[in-house]
């Protein structure tokens, strides 16, 4: 089960993290409780080993602010929420990092319709720690694509029995207030969601 991490801004919950397994940690570059600065991102991503993906994270920016962001950060990977245009990740494709579509569960759900390397299958407020009906993605998503979407250490089995993702992202449920990560919660996470 991959496993990411999102929403991080302190080189200790990096750190643990990246001990306790995570496949990909994400920062949040767009307007949010959790944003850090491009770079902020790149003193965070400095720290991280090469098997770990870094993803900036972004919500509406034009192609050209994303690349800019995402150079400056030095991430591995974008991640774009909402409705960016198939054009976009056409757009990114030179960048040469890791593209990630991230949307809700009424878009299209195959995993590479728009180009993308992964698929982010998230709530309707991504961030906002909600839960949705996971099961009704079940058989609809398909190839590379991560759940999201009020999940937690308690409630990750159940989610990944209800939907059948190939990995799981969080971020408000590692959490102990927004933007405040909570280090045993994310190592909780990780044990639990590889059961
Ligand atoms: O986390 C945010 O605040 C955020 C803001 C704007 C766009 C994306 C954002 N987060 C992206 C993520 O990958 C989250 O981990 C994902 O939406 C799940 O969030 P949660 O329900 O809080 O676990």
């Amino acid at each position: 089960m991959y496993v990411k991490i999102c929403g991080l801004s302190e080189p200790e919950h990096v750190a643990t993290a990246v001990e306790a397994g995570a496949d990909a940690i994400g920062f949040v570059l767009t307007r949010s409780p959790r944003r850090i600065t491009p770079e902020r991102a790149a003193e965070l991503a400095a720290q991280v080993p090469g098997h770990v993906l870094t993803v900036g994270v972004f919500r509406g920016e034009a192609p050209e602010t994303v690349r800019a962001a995402a150079l400056t950060a030095g991430v591995r990977a974008v991640q774009l929420h909402g409705t960016h245009p198939h054009g976009d990740f056409t757009a990114l494709k030179d960048l040469g990092v890791t593209l990630i579509r991230a949307v809700d569960a009424q878009a299209d759900l195959r995993c590479g319709a728009f180009d993308e390397d992964l698929l982010l299958v998230d709530a309707p407020h991504a961030g906002s720690g909600r839960q949705w009906e996971w099961a009704a993605v079940r058989g609809r998503a398909s190839g590379r694509w991560m759940l999201a979407g009020g999940l937690a250490p308690g409630n990750v089995r159940e989610a990944i029995e209800a939907a059948g993702p190939w990995g799981v992202d969080v971020s408000s449920g590692v959490e102990t207030s927004p933007g405040v990560k909570d280090s045993r919660l994310i190592e909780e996470f990780l044990r639990n969601a590889r059961g």
